[in-house]
């Protein structure tokens, strides 16, 4: 089921939780809602759920206009961080929840819930789960019979808010990868709040970065992460080495260098910063000292397969960060304390002030 989100804005009381926002969702996407705390990701999803009404806007589910319509009627999973199983309840009576409170009419035969609860307990790898109660749970099986039981009833929606984040590092990626192969097995429509860049990065087919109520960004894990259309999204996905100068002639003056600067669309002499990720420098014995930026090797350390390069630069004493893949580093035999040039490769300008 596709979902257009139109002029949605939301207020509590003086506080613009969500101003103007516009979203339209494909059938069948994996769109991560990523910003940081306080940005309404949370706001926006109870309002897709209906379980908050936005003060202006229009929702549509399909051809469908529900911006009014009860939650219980939208046909939406639900996923909280905490979990929210029922305490009392087995794995299989929490998954089989669902069904069974189902209206007669549409309520499924005693059988037919038994069959497909058992599906979905061999889909989350809890067959011999089946009679255990939440307690006896960790925290990823719990999250996993969370994510069941809203499967359960077949939404046309799934929504999930921050599913994994009580969880530690290990287990969020195993579910991660898991949520992905769910995702493509159902190919439901699922919208998932998160804050961490990784997990949208890594999870998402499409990602939609928001800060104070503004959508900033919308585009695939690769558009948001190499083309940021602002410097608010470069410096929320990922480590960035910002600029700061003058643009004239083609260059951005900074410190004692004056860095190439593509296609400027800037006016001469207009303050700017110049934004490049780590992996977007590079590092030379013998530089111009002019197109590239003298530096002291201060620390290096190596992550798998990238090595992570600090540098004290010698003009301005500021810190940059380089990430070299193991074979350029291996390349250039690099000493801490050893002097060189750093150069990038892409220079992104903002107007700066
Ligand atoms: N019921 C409410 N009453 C008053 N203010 C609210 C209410 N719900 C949310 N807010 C405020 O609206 C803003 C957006 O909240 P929201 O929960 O949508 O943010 P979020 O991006 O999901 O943040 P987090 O990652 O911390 O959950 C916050 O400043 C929050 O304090």
């Amino acid at each position: 089921m596709s979902i257009l989100i139109e002029n949605v804005t939301k207020t509590f009381g003086s506080f613009h939780a969500l101003k103007q926002i516009n979203l339209e969702i494909q059938t069948g996407e994996l769109v991560a809602l990523l910003g940081p705390s306080g940005s309404g990701k949370t706001t926006l999803l109870r309002i897709i759920a209906g379980l908050e009404d936005p003060d202006e806007g229009i929702i549509h589910f399909g051809k469908k206009e529900i911006t009014h319509l009860h939650t219980a009627k939208r046909k939406v999973g639900y996923v909280f961080q905490h979990y929210a199983l029922f305490k009392h309840m087995t794995v299989f009576d929490n998954i089989a929840y669902g069904l069974k409170v189902l209206p007669k009419k549409t309520r499924p035969s005693k059988k037919e819930i038994e069959s497909k609860v058992n599906k979905l307990l061999q889909l989350i790898k809890l067959e011999a789960f089946a009679n255990r109660y939440p307690a006896q749970l960790s925290g990823g099986q719990k999250q996993r019979v969370a994510l069941a039981r809203a499967l359960a009833v077949e939404p046309k929606l799934l929504l999930l808010d921050e599913p994994f984040g009580a969880l530690d590092a290990k287990v969020r990626k195993e579910l991660r990868r898991w949520l992905r192969q769910l995702h493509d097995d159902f190919q439901i429509t699922s919208i998932f709040v998160t804050h961490d860049q990784e997990e949208a990065l890594d999870v998402a087919n499409r990602i939609v970065i928001m800060n104070e109520g503004k959508i900033e960004q919308i585009g695939s894990p690769d558009e948001v992460y190499e083309q940021p259309n602002s410097p608010f999204v470069y410096n929320f996905l990922g480590n960035v080495n910002v600029f700061k100068g003058r643009v004239q002639n083609g260059k951005l003056f900074n410190g004692d260098a004056e860095l190439p600067v593509p296609d400027v669309t800037h006016s001469e002499n207009d303050q700017a910063l110049g934004y490049v990720r780590p992996h977007e420098l590079s590092i030379v014995r013998n530089g111009s000292l002019k197109e590239a930026i003298k530096a002291t090797i201060a620390h290096i350390h190596t992550v798998g397969r990238a090595v992570h390069i600090e540098l004290k630069r010698k003009d301005t004493n500021q810190f940059l960060e380089v990430e070299l893949t193991k074979e350029e580093y291996e390349d250039l035999k690099l000493r801490t304390g050893e002097e060189v040039f750093v150069k990038p490769k892409h220079l992104q300008i903002f107007k700066g002030n």
